[in-house]
């Protein structure tokens, strides 16, 4: 097969089957010796039919090896050839017979159960058979990249708007679920459980704990285990190794109490993790010679590292060294090097694993890490978690301390703060069963069972005392389950579907059923091509004018709806955001001096942490104990007031929508005006499809930039408190704690009656400029799309009739699946989609 043919398939989407060829026994270069019998027969097999074969049939020339380079450029050979196709049904004529030397030649007869598919529900009952969702989108894809190149080249309006319309389409969105828990608890254990992977991520060893960021996702395209390790940046490391050793110079002079060593043993295990015990004689500048990174020259590079396996197992074993901190690896000379320090995250990827085709699972350790780039990645991915998964041992689930702080110290950053729709509070090692008096397996079962039920009931009981917490998650946002990752695998006392762990799995698939983007992009490209088709008819020109009205008409008086409810949306938050600066005018002192003044810590060891807090602009965790964070605390009476209001008009529940579902409201009516002008029934689902692209979009914007206008009221006290902080930082010697305390306190008494009152018109101006976006957007993607479409353009554009029937097909199997099977969530999630 010549280079062009190659090229030709790689553009039409065939190349991206390769990799799943493989599971036939076909690698790449066997491939393209195939004739085009064999690749016909292998083209059902992955879903597309009709109009591939159509395109095969272009390259087909009087034999299997010859192939016209002018019967692929030139339109009106193509039609010909299409329409042959068209006719000739399913399979491509044999034309293999005597050319087929060196060849393979392919028994595919009842070879599809070897196909790998995803558990997915909606495979069984699908009108389009065993067609997945992968399938769909890939063939559609496909479609469009051809569509897009058959395109005239001429600069017109309607090509421009029809190409940048194609190239909009996009799919690639993932879903979050964020794993928290204290070093321990079993969340590496329990995703191996959940994704089936027993040896994936490293765990058992008390000594090594994980240290970094770790995203699972599916590896899709080829059948290896990967890591991609992501490194910090080498000034990142520089400025950290100076920040350490500044911070053991100041402190050696201070004596020992229990804080300071805790602290001093956290700096050591982070240098020794890479420089062994050479790190104590050595300079910051000296500590930066390559020498030190001969292992990892990817650190070195600023580059990735990527290790492949064949294996999880090998996989982790290679992938240990950077994501695990192991203090007790010996000492001295010997020790081995750990790279956990210099890594910001981890990304293992897993062939072919389908719970996880849209979906990451992010381990992640405990914040406040002194490293600035990592505790900025830490907090946008926290941000970004759709689901978080509360991860704690069951026996001492309600009383951990430690587990529950995790949720209360994040449960802004998830809440009004973020996009997280419910959390999981996970008890793990159910199987943990230690004071059983009746050792028979029924009774170990009986045992385990009365204790799963008396943890769900004690750790509800402790979650409706969390009032701060629910102000962002309701009772039905939060769940509770009792697994056993370890029985899972092992099956001594529990069946799988007792250990819980299948319930996990099931939510999982349930959000890669949800997973809207595959009939977002087949919408989006039924518009278009329906767009096209009626494009190609002009003789109805008169209709489009009356119809181009009443479109117009319907626009403005929908945007004035839009405006007219954000509106009252703002005037409600400048009502509570006022309240609330009232509030913190009185409160701010007393506030501040129970963070100033701390119960229980002396005072020397309150002087390092407050030299931490003002170092790091207001914030620090010391270790093992609760963050400071006083700008946050100083905001807290704005956010406590504006909390309530912001989560309704902001819900993170896909099921209620923004601005108390008007966007979802708004409509061009596209509906009875097909019924009354079918002649433009064809540019009318097009702008149907594009209203329904638009609101995903917009709502994909407004749950971004909700989180920004959130963070603002913090943010911008932590502005406002800067000049403070630095200056509380620069004290030394004698009295510095006192004069840090003043420091603070004066400043915040004599900025108190502009500071939050500045904060608040920050929220309300963020508030405002997003609505400015959404009746923007409104109003002029419609308008361009009203007008595109209904006008007639000067160049003729090509016919695509084969393909809309098979993007119509594919549209409506979707939306009868959606329909059928979806759970309840995936109603109000695709419930717009489904109306068109
Ligand atoms: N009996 C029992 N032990 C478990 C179970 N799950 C995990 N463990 C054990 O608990 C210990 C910690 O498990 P990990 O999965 O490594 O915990 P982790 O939370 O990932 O720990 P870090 O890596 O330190 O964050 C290991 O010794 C596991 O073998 C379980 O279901 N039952």
């Amino acid at each position: 097969m010549d280079d062009f043919v190659r090229n030709k398939l790689t553009e039409w989407g065939l190349s991206e089957y390769i990799e799943t060829f493989k599971d036939e026994g076909i690698d790449e270069e066997s491939f393209y010796c195939l004739d085009f019998q064999d690749i016909a027969n292998l083209i059902p097999k992955v879903g597309r039919r009709a109009i591939f074969k159509k395109r095969l049939m272009l390259l087909k020339g009087e034999d299997n090896t010859t192939y016209h380079q002018e019967s692929i450029d030139s339109p009106p050979q193509f039609q010909r050839e299409k329409e042959e196709a068209a006719e000739s049904d399913q399979v491509l004529p044999s034309t293999s017979g005597t050319k087929d030397k060196g060849k393979r030649k392919l028994d595919l007869q009842g070879e599809s159960s070897k196909w790998p598919s995803p558990p997915s529900k909606r495979q069984r009952t699908s009108g389009l058979g065993l067609y997945t969702e992968e399938i769909i989108l890939s063939d559609v894809k496909s479609i469009m990249r051809f569509v897009q190149q058959r395109l005239p080249n001429q600069d017109s309006n309607i090509n421009r708007f029809l190409r940048n319309k194609i190239s909009d389409l996009e799919t690639d969105k993932r879903v979050l679920v964020g794993v928290f828990g204290k070093t321990g608890a079993g969340k590496s254990s329990l995703i191996n459980a959940v994704i089936g992977e027993k040896n994936l991520l490293p765990s058992g060893s008390i000594s090594a704990c994980t240290s970094v960021m770790i995203k699972v996702e599916a590896n899709m395209k080829s059948p290896k285990y990967e890591a991609d390790i992501e490194f910090i940046t080498k000034e990142e490391w520089k400025d950290e190794l100076w920040s350490l050793l500044n911070f053991l110079g100041d402190n050696a002079d201070q004596g020992n109490d229990q804080d300071e060593e805790e602290d001093y043993r956290d700096i050591d295990e982070k240098l020794s993790a890479v420089y062994g015990e050479e790190w104590r004689s050595k300079s910051a500048e000296d500590l930066m010679d390559n020498k030190y990174f001969k292992e990892i020259p990817e650190f070195l590079q600023s580059k990735r590292k990527i290790l492949t396996c064949e294996s999880a197992k090998e996989l982790s074993a290679k992938c240990v060294k950077y994501t695990k901190n192991d203090s007790k690896d010996g000492d001295g000379k010997d020790r081995k090097r750990w790279y956990w320090p210099l890594v910001k995250c981890v990304t293992v990827r897993v062939p072919k694993n389908y719970l996880l085709q849209h979906v990451t699972i992010v381990d992640l350790p405990g914040t406040g890490d002194r490293n600035k780039s990592r505790d900025e990645m830490w907090k946008s991915v926290v941000e970004s978690c759709s689901t978080v998964w509360i991860v704690t041992e069951l026996n001492r689930a309600a009383a951990e301390k430690e587990t529950w702080e995790i949720l209360k110290s994040a449960s802004s950053i998830m809440g009004n703060g973020g996009e997280c729709q419910q959390i999981h509070f996970i008890c793990t090692k159910s199987d943990n069963i230690e004071d059983s008096d009746d050792s028979s397996a029924a009774g170990v079962r009986a045992l385990i069972f009365k204790k799963n039920m008396k943890a769900k009931e004690e750790v509800n009981k402790e979650f409706k005392k969390l009032n701060k917490v629910k102000k962002h998650f309701g009772d039905d946002c939060f769940k509770v389950f009792t697994v056993s990752s370890k029985e899972f695998f092992k099956k001594r006392h529990l069946e799988p579907d007792e250990t819980e762990i299948p319930k996990l799995q099931e939510f999982l698939q349930n959000l890669n059923d949800c997973h809207s983007e595959t009939f977002n992009y087949v919408s989006g490209a039924y518009g278009i091509l329906s767009l096209i088709q009626g494009a190609r008819h002009t003789e109805v020109a008169g209709k489009k004018n009356e119809v181009c009205t009443e479109l117009n008409e319907n626009k403005r008086r929908e945007c004035y709806e839009v405006q007219k409810s954000m509106n009252d949306t703002e005037i409600a938050f400048r009502k509570y955001l006022s309240k609330g600066v009232e509030n913190s005018k009185k409160t701010c002192q007393e506030k501040l001096e129970s963070n100033l003044n701390p119960k229980g810590v002396s005072g020397r060891g309150f002087h390092r942490i407050l030299k931490c807090v003002v170092r790091n602009h207001g914030t620090y965790k010391p270790k093992n104990k609760k963050q400071i964070n006083l700008n946050e605390t100083l905001a807290s009476c704005l956010t406590d007031s504006i909390d309530e209001e912001f989560r309704k008009t902001f819900p993170n529940e896909r099921k209620c929508k923004p601005f108390n579902g008007v966007i979802n409201k708004f409509s061009l009516d596209t509906k009875s005006l097909i019924e009354r002008f079918t002649d433009v029934k064809l540019q009318l689902i097009f702008l149907k499809t594009e209203e329904i692209k638009m609101k995903t979009k917009l709502n994909k914007e407004i749950r971004d930039r909700k989180k920004k206008i959130y963070n603002s009221l913090t943010e911008r006290i932590e502005k406002s408190m800067k000049e403070c902080y630095e200056k509380a930082a620069g004290f030394k010697g004698e009295d510095t704690l006192k004069n840090m305390k003043e420091t603070i306190m004066k400043h915040v008494l004599s900025s108190k009656d502009i500071m939050f009152e500045q904060a608040k018109e920050e929220m309300l101006s963020r508030l405002r400029d997003l609505m400015d976006y959404i009746l923007k957007t409104l109003e002029e993607t419609m308008q361009k799309s009203i007008e595109l479409s209904l006008k007639t353009d000067d160049y003729p554009l090509p016919d695509f009739e084969a393909e809309l029937e098979e993007v119509q097909k594919y549209y409506n199997d979707l939306k009868k699946r959606q329909e059928e099977e979806t759970p309840q969530i995936c109603f109000a999630l695709l419930g717009e989609a489904a109306d068109a």
